[in-house]
């Protein structure tokens, strides 16, 4: 067997538990062979990483992102949701070309794999270059088409929805099968009834799930509640959009009904607490979510309403603004906040990864723990969600390949990528600016 041999170190157990264990990866299929103390094969291994002084953690999953918008990251700050989606971004982002999308995307996959992450759920435009940078990165994601029919007319909606459907049957199983797919209206204020009941039927059609942006903000609640009578979450059940494998990003303004519908429905959400800070959209309510079973991912949401797509960060977010809306520093945990980033993560996405035992992805960062800011180490856990930094990661391995080693990406030319990213997003706004 061809086999990747992580040994000396700890490793974070789906328990919850750090022990001290060597990890067994069998690199052709893409899985954990064996993991513990004393395993066979491992001084026979194909290649060794010696993790003395590190703990094994699953790859992280950002489940909900606009990977491309890295080429915004810093452009737009200090503007609420509505303002910054109408005034600010979407006037750029009607100037992006599919090659921005597919630096954009590069960089924010350079980005990830250096900070441990390995997965990511992506709603934009220009996917099929999305998946080629995913492809070449040797990452896992998520992939959909983003459709918005709200002041467009019959015919242009139909085609973004059309279109929405379309992505998400021709690029499911690409990669190898590391990508997956999603039908993706933007959200329910963006896309109309009739075209969301179209988006869920098309979903259910090919097979994959919905992903949209729900209960964001108070702005994104009021009109429907006003307008309907019922909150958002009933709307969205009487469309047939809230099912098993469905997963909603945000769920800020959620009442008590509402989060019960999400939990006898099995939809999960993607908790995306810097967004939501940034964009003063409010404080999610994490700890009653999971207190029902929701299944609650972590999402870094886009570079431009973050501003970086690093999971530590948005961990240590989860974490404090989940005690915050409780009223409870014993709420949103450290442990209740690991597992959202791994395998809630891959839970909510259905793909695999996120825990590390035998027969699962693959999947797995490595980060260092040697330095001051990680010392003492009375408690892995803690420190995973509270000091830990991204740059603190030295390997990242996904489906059983390297991506980077001794913080070498092997995959992506970090200097190149970032050398073009940064003229890409030069010429982008000077374009966009011209046009105004
Ligand atoms: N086909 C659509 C694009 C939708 S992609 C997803 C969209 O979500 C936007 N977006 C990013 N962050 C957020 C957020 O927090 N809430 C809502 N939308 C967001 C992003 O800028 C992008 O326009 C079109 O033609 O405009
Ligand atoms: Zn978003």
């Amino acid at each position: 067997m061809d086999t990747l041999a992580l040994t000396g170190g700890k490793a974070l157990l789906p328990d919850g538990t750090v022990e001290t264990a060597d990890v067994l990866v069998d690199r052709e299929g893409g899985t954990i062979a064996a993991v513990g103390g004393d395993i066979d094969g491992v001084n026979e291994a194909t290649e060794t990483i010696d993790t003395t002084g590190c703990v094994v953690i699953p790859g992280l999953v950002n489940a909900h992102t606009h990977v491309s918008m890295t080429l915004l990251r810093g452009y737009a700050d200090d503007t609420p949701l509505e303002t910054w989606l109408r005034e600010e971004i979407w006037p750029v982002e009607a100037a992006l070309t599919p090659d921005d999308i597919e630096i954009g995307a590069e960089l924010g996959a350079v980005e990830m794999i250096r900070s441990g992450t390995t997965t990511f759920a992506d709603m934009y435009f220009s996917e099929d270059r999305v998946a080629s940078v995913v492809d070449r990165a040797g990452m896992r994601a998520l992939l959909g088409h983003g459709a918005v029919t709200i002041g467009k007319d019959e015919a242009a909606a139909r085609a973004d929805i059309e279109e929405s459907v379309t992505v998400a049957a021709e690029l499911d199983g690409a990669a190898d099968g590391r990508i997956r797919t999603a039908v993706m209206p933007h959200s329910l204020t963006t896309v109309g009834e009739r075209y969301l009941r179209e988006a869920v039927e098309g979903a259910a059609d090919i097979d994959v799930p919905i992903h949209l942006h729900a209960n964001e903000t108070v702005d994104e609640v009021d009109p429907i509640v006003e307008e309907r009578g019922i909150r958002p979450m009933e709307y969205a059940e009487g469309i047939g959009a809230l099912a098993e494998g469905n997963f909603f990003a945000h769920g800020v303004h959620l009442d008590a009904t509402e989060i019960d519908l999400l939990a006898e429905s099995g939809t999960s959400i993607v908790h995306c607490p810097a967004s939501n800070m940034k964009l003063a959209s409010g404080m999610a309510p994490v700890q009653d979510l999971l207190d029902v079973g929701v299944t609650v991912a972590l999402g870094t949401d886009g570079a431009a309403s973050n501003n970086d797509l690093d999971l530590f960060d948005e961990m240590r977010d989860a974490a404090m603004v989940g005690k915050i809306a409780a009223g409870d520093a014993a709420a949103v945990p450290a442990e209740s906040v690991l597992r959202m980033a791994t395998a809630a993560g891959a839970d909510a996405l259905g793909l695999p990864g996120g825990r590390i035992a035998e027969g699962e992805a693959a999947d797995l960062a490595v980060v260092d723990l040697d330095a001051p800011h990680l010392t003492p180490a009375h408690d892995v856990i803690s420190h995973l969600v509270y000091a830990v930094r991204g740059s603190d990661v030295r390997d990242t391995i996904c489906n059983g390949r390297v991506l980077m080693r001794d913080r070498e990406l092997t995959t992506l030319d970090p200097d190149r990528v970032m050398e073009r990213a940064s003229a890409a997003a030069a010429d982008l706004i000077a374009r966009a600016e011209g046009d105004t």
